[in-house]
């Protein structure tokens, strides 16, 4: 399996390659000129580095989620910490201190673990699994081979319902997801807790940096845009999110490839304004890879989804290393303790698929 993602309403599932691509406009320039039908896999963190984008030799289109693969058992995994906490809470009160001295509005910083297992690791399986805990049939695999060497062999998988970008010809629905809330104990706890997080000025700020972004973005190429003023709540088996489906149709033909190129990476996952917010991840994180980047398809019908790529893992099956990061949206408010508890409840998603 070359490809794959589930969804509640269409899914995809692809394998071999009838041509490949690192750069994603030629990709997408590609799709235009219908040189190419179709185009599947993922975009990285930072426009600079190579995608992972293919034509695939073979696609199925899927109504509804996809079904689960036929299980075999996981080997048992040892995890350490890339980040400590010490680590992550240091890097959240530096951004914090630039954001009150007015050097940025919004930063997501992010930290990663790292899992060796002891087994054979088989990407599908970690796939079914992602798939199996999301609670509306979430999950997506992208093959980062076509990156390059240093990508030969590496897969990214997850399971987040953020849809970075879906278009159905002329039409276009945005879902940003940003500010987050752990899930409750009991029922109460939890309806408690979601209407904690739709009462937080703090979240609704973090939530509003993303919303301005993807409107300001999709106006020009838009003939008509729908953006409520007011965000919704969504969970994940791990966490509360506040959300916005954001509506509108394309003036233009385009490919949901230029829409996500156009789009990414949005302050869910980077920050405002970009350009200082991508020099201080690249200052305390490091390198993102494909995390925060995008995973997804598009056809040359103008039909296509592209999720934020996130709860998601790098898997190197023949070192039988995994790589996850999960992280949160700092603004002036916030507190470094609650902000590292926020990325555990994060990698919750990937954890459980893995048996952690
Ligand atoms: C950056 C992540 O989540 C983003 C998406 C939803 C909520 C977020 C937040 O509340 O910080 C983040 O913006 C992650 O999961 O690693």
């Amino acid at each position: 399996m070359r490809f794959a993602l589930s969804r509640p309403g269409r899914s995809l599932l692809a394998d071999g390659v009838d041509a490949a691509f690192t750069d994603p406009h030629a990709a997408a320039a590609a799709l235009a000129a219908e040189r190419v039908g179709l185009v599947v896999g993922a975009l990285p963190f930072d426009h600079a580095d190579p995608a992972a984008l293919v034509t695939p030799a073979d696609a199925t289109f899927h109504a509804g989620p996809l079904p689960l693969f036929a299980g075999r058992p996981l080997p048992r995994f040892n995890r350490c910490d890339v980040t400590t906490r010490a680590e992550h809470r240091a890097r959240v009160a530096v951004a914090v201190a630039r954001i009150r001295a007015g050097e940025l509005g919004k930063v997501v910083l992010a930290r990663a673990i790292e899992l060796r297992a002891d087994g054979e690791l088989d990407p599908a399986e970690v796939f079914d699994r992602l798939l199996a805990g999301s609670q509306d049939g979430d999950a997506y695999l992208a093959d980062l081979s076509a990156a390059g060497p240093e990508y030969d062999g590496a897969v990214l998988a997850g399971s987040m319902p953020e849809s970075l970008v879906r278009t159905e010809g002329s039409r276009v629905f945005c879902a940003p997801f940003a500010g987050t809330v752990a899930r409750g104990a009991t029922e109460a706890q939890d309806r408690a807790a979601a209407e904690a997080l739709l009462a937080s000025a703090k979240d609704r700020e973090e939530h509003a940096f993303v919303v301005d972004w993807i409107a300001e973005r999709l106006a020009p190429l838009c003939s008509e845009l729908e953006v409520p003023t007011v965000p919704q709540v969504a969970s994940t088996p791990q966490v509360w999110h506040l959300w916005t489906p954001i509506r509108g149709r394309l003036a233009r033909a385009t490919t949901a490839l230029d829409v996500a190129l156009t789009l990414y990476p949005t302050p869910a996952v980077c920050g405002t304004p970009a350009d200082a917010a991508r020099a201080t991840i690249a200052e305390l994180e490091g390198p993102r890879g494909f995390y925060g980047g995008s995973v997804g398809w598009a056809d040359s019908d103008g039909n296509g989804e592209w999720m934020v790529a996130l709860r998601c893992a790098e898997l190197r099956p023949a070192e039988g290393r995994v790589r996850a990061w999960a992280g949160g949206g700092i603004v002036a408010d916030s507190d470094p303790d609650a902000e590292y508890d926020e990325t555990t409840a994060k990698f919750g998603t990937v954890l459980r698929a893995l048996g952690v």
